[in-house]
Parts: C-alpha cells; sequence; structure tokens
C-alpha cells in the first residue's frame, strides 16, 4: 500500500496547433495511465479563483443553510458521508461534502439564496460554460486520437445536449474520529466520459492502475499549476473496449482541508455506448455489452448513495 510520488502524467497542451500530434500524446495517456494534465485550455485561471472563492463561502454557511439545498434530481448539495464512492469499503461514507450542478436546460438546478451569495450562480454558470467548452474541444480531439471522426461524439448523439455537471467539493480537515478507513473520496472510477478537475495544491489525490487486480500500488498526482487533471471515464472505457482506461482514484485525508472542482461530461443519457469497431476483434470481443448512458448512470448513483 506504499505511495510512489514518482508518478509523471503526460500533459497535454489543447491549443497546440498540431492536431496529429496532440492526439496521439492523448492516445498513449489514454492508454497507459486513463489521466493526464491539460494546459492551455482556454479556462481563465481568475475565473477558476472567484469559483474556489464562491465555493467556500457555500460551504461555511450553517449547515441548516447548506440543507436547504440538498440534492435532488442529482443537482444540489450532498452533506458529509452521505455518498460512498466504493460501496466495497466499511466505512460510514466519504469525508467530504459536495454540490452538483447540471446542465441548464432543464432548469432542474437549485441555487444558494442568492440574499446570502449574490455573486455565487453566475459564477458557477460562467464556469460551467466555459469548462463545458474545454471539454467539447478536448472530447474531438479523443475521437482524433480513436482514429474517428472529429465530430464522431456528436454524431452519435453524446453531446447533443453534453450532459455536464459540475461538482464543487470539501473535503473537512478534521476528520473528528480517529478511524482509518475514512477517505476523502474512496476508491471509484468516474462514470462518464471524460472528467475534467481542477484541484487545490493540497495532495491527497491517487490513482491506481490494477483496477482488476487485488494488489493495488496507489500512486500520488501531483499538482500542476494552472492545468487541469483530465481522467477517462467508464463510457470511454466500454466504447474503447478497455484500450482507453477509466481508471480508479481516489482523494486520502491529509490532515489539511482541500477544495476542488471536478467537471464530469457524461454524455447524453439517451446515447448508447456499444464497443467501437477498430477495438474490438476475433481476439478481442467486447467486454462489455451495448448500455444507455443513463442507464448506466442511474444504476452507478444508486449504488453510490447507497
Ligand atoms: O476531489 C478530487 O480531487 C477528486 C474527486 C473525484 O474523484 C470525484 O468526485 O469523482
Ligand atoms: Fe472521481
Amino acid at each position: 500500500m506504499m505511495a510512489n510520488s514518482a508518478l509523471q502524467l503526460p500533459i497535454i497542451d489543447l491549443s497546440c496547433s498540431d492536431r496529429i500530434s496532440t492526439a496521439q500524446s492523448i492516445r498513449q495517456a489514454c492508454m497507459e495511465y486513463g489521466f493526464f494534465y491539460l494546459i492551455n485550455h482556454g479556462v481563465e485561471e481568475e475565473l477558476l479563483k472567484r469559483v474556489f472563492e464562491e465555493s467556500r463561502k457555500f460551504f461555511v454557511l450553517p449547515s441548516e443553510e447548506r440543507m436547504k439545498v440538498v440534492r435532488k434530481d442529482h443537482r444540489g448539495y450532498t452533506p458529509l458521508y452521505a455518498e460512498k464512492l466504493d460501496p466495497s469499503s466499511i466505512s460510514k461514507g466519504d469525508s467530504k461534502e459536495s454540490f452538483y450542478i447540471g446542465p441548464f436546460e432543464d432548469m432542474k438546478n437549485q441555487w444558494p439564496p442568492a440574499e446570502l451569495l449574490p455573486l455565487w450562480r453566475s459564477t458557477m454558470e460562467e464556469y460551467h460554460k466555459s469548462v463545458l467548452n474545454a471539454g467539447k474541444r478536448l472530447i474531438s480531439l479523443v475521437a482524433l486520437a480513436l482514429n474517428l471522426d472529429e465530430d464522431f461524439f456528436t454524431k452519435v448523439g453524446a453531446l447533443d445536449p453534453p450532459n455536464g455537471f459540475l461538482r464543487l467539493l470539501h473535503y473537512p480537515a478534521e476528520l473528528g474520529v480517529a478511524d482509518q478507513q475514512i477517505y476523502g473520496a474512496s476508491a471509484h472510477s468516474d462514470y462518464g466520459m471524460i472528467t475534467l478537475l481542477a484541484a487545490e495544491d493540497v495532495g491527497g489525490l491517487q490513482i491506481s492502475r490494477e483496477k482488476f487486480e487485488q494488489n493495488r500500488v496507489w500512486e500520488d498526482v501531483h499538482h500542476v499549476n494552472g492545468a487541469f487533471i483530465v481522467n477517462i471515464a467508464d463510457m470511454m472505457e466500454r466504447w474503447t473496449n478497455c484500450l482507453f482506461r477509466s481508471t480508479l482514484h481516489r482523494v486520502l485525508p491529509t490532515g489539511r482541508e482541500r477544495y476542488s472542482a471536478a467537471f464530469f461530461l457524461d454524455g447524453n443519457p439517451d446515447c448508447m455506448v456499444e464497443c467501437l469497431k477498430s477495438c474490438c476483434s476475433e481476439s478481442r470481443p467486447p467486454r462489455y455489452p451495448p448500455i444507455r448512458i443513463g442507464d448506466y448512470l442511474q444504476q452507478r448513483f444508486r449504488v453510490t448513495y447507497g
């Protein structure tokens, strides 16, 4: 269980004009790690700073204020220990609280009262749009990396609408009880297409590339200023028949408070995901049956929220 801190994830430059070589690097990164850093992604540092400021303002509100916007339809506040990302863990839940903001079109989002946090909603909407834009640009490079047309994921209906979920996370510093089993976020893979993560430079995030084995080695993912940490999620793993890895990750408690903002590009619930032709053959049959994205997400949420 020793952590190895020598992990050097690849760095992908979203603004690089040589799209073919960028796609090649993405392919390599997704096959080897399922994780990479994304730089020059077009999301302003100043906007990200405001997102973290506003996020903090929400999580320091009194509990009864936070509970007024408790999670409904997968939008809003999830309290400490409400979620257990690794259902096999015996802990009472993960020691984090979070806030989900989904697509705007269906008007299902919940917002903290404007009297308390006047800039909150506009900040989060601006960030959601900006990071979604980066995510869509990245997805077209992922398509190229799979030798598909750049607009493949649009054509199969995954991005229309794109179904992006912003999740603000807060990991408190003090846990109160000395419990070895408590994780900030227990071991899991993400469910959708890709995730773009912005986190404070506090440490704690680890990945394990031994998804299907018992003896897992965990490696620290260090912070790179200005970069998103991007990971491949389960839908992409299914499309690619495990060529691209949806890698296990977790957040360890470090004794320091931690804020992060994960953007999950999940894909349209009605889109069917089935093994790409180029990723299966007689000797490499599809590992998973076709599945509707919405059905897969429902199933995973049911388990993690017990
Ligand atoms: O907070 C983090 O750094 C990671 C969070 C995460 O993995 C998740 O919410 O899926
Ligand atoms: Fe995750």
